[in-house]
């Protein structure tokens, strides 16, 4: 440790659509969804995260929730300087004394065109980050699911966020084939909605679909520890009445199935480009699954019963980006980090 290290501040931070994770010191200590609440009138942030999510939909003319992030890149870019802003500010750091430099690690996803990578760029260094890495989003979650990257070996990661599921095949400390897709845990959330307007004539809300996701999301069928039905309430679309609708797990599977088909063929293309030495390995080892996507009961089975290939959920999916960005921050000199 250098003798003025205490002088900068290390964060590796995982800038999700979903979620935004922030380590220090290797522990977490900002998880919050990537969400701000602005007063329309004065162009402030009066509530971030958990807070901001609690008024999503449920705001009046004056205040506007706001997702900064769509699709896996920043949408809004004021908003998105606001919120990495509000979410560094959460950290309670233990030394008021100094405003320390600080170093970030930003993970971004590997389908990023040069502008959108400015974007994140540029929103951290104007939220003060004095010197700050990017690491493509599959690479940290590889690192982070604790795979040896640096190895003369493929290993393949499938990582489903909430904006894009980003496949890449890694060897030697870089990404060897990649395709990053538009359709993840948002896309899911959206096919919920549509799903129970049409077959339920129920309007529910983002938030609400995502509760159905969460406790009855399935990508079978048929599944061996099948969770119990889920009750919904909302407008009934016809007579605005409130109804209950109870729904069940074969019901989101059948919903989600053309969703799940294309993240399928995405991983087929991704496995088409995969030199032979690299498949040998990944068939051998397994294919790991990272993101919220990954929670989603029986995806390991129904990707494994298509593919051929054993998949393995990692230990901490959600986490997974964020650790890795936290190991790349230890080792700036890991080739694929980009300054
Ligand atoms: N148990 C679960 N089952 C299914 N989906 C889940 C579960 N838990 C969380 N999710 C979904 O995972 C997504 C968030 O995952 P994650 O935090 O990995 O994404 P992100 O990093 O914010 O997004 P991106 O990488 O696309 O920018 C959300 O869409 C959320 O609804």
């Amino acid at each position: 440790m250098g003798l003025f290290s205490f002088l900068t501040q290390e964060l590796a931070i995982d800038l999700g659509t979903a979620n935004t994770i922030i380590l220090y010191n290797e522990k977490i200590v900002v998880d919050q969804p990537s969400i701000v609440a602005i007063d329309q009138s004065t162009g402030k942030m009066i509530a971030i995260g958990e807070q901001a999510r609690a008024m999503h939909g449920k705001t009046h003319e004056n205040i506007k929730t706001i997702r900064p992030l769509r699709d896996g890149v920043i949408a809004d870019f004021n908003a998105a300087e606001q919120m990495i802003r509000g979410m560094i500010s959460l950290i309670n750091t233990k030394n008021p004394v100094f405003t320390p430099s600080l170093r970030m690690v930003i993970g971004i996803p590997s389908g990023s065109t040069e502008v959108e990578i400015r974007a994140v760029r540029d929103s951290a260094e104007h939220a003060g980050g004095r010197d700050v890495y990017l690491i493509y989003e599959p690479m940290a979650a590889a690192l982070g699911i604790g795979l040896d990257v640096m190895a003369p070996e493929g290993s393949m990661v499938v990582d489903i966020g909430g904006g894009t599921t980003e496949i890449a095949v890694i060897a030697l400390g870089g990404i060897v084939c990649n395709k990053s897709v538009r359709i993840a845990g948002d896309g899911f959330t959206a096919d919920i909605q549509a799903y129970m307007r049409q077959q339920h004539n129920v309007k529910i809300g983002e938030r609400t679909a995502e509760d159905i996701k969460i406790n009855v999301g399935s990508a079978l069928p048929d599944l061996e520890n099948p969770p119990a039905d889920y009750i919904v309430r909302g407008p009934n679309l016809m007579t605005a009445l409130p109804i209950e609708v109870p729904v069940s797990y074969q019901e989101i599977s059948y919903c989600l199935d053309k969703s799940l088909s294309k993240i399928e063929s995405a991983i087929f293309n991704v496995l088409e480009q995969t030199p032979p030495e690299l498949y040998a390995d990944i068939v051998q080892k397994g294919i790991y699954l990272a993101g919220g996507g990954a929670l989603l009961r029986g995806l390991d089975k129904r990707l494994s019963e298509k593919v051929n290939i054993p998949f393995h959920v990692a230990e901490d999916p959600l986490h997974a980006v964020a650790r890795g960005t936290s190991i790349a921050i230890k080792n700036l000199s890991f080739p694929f980090l980009m300054r």
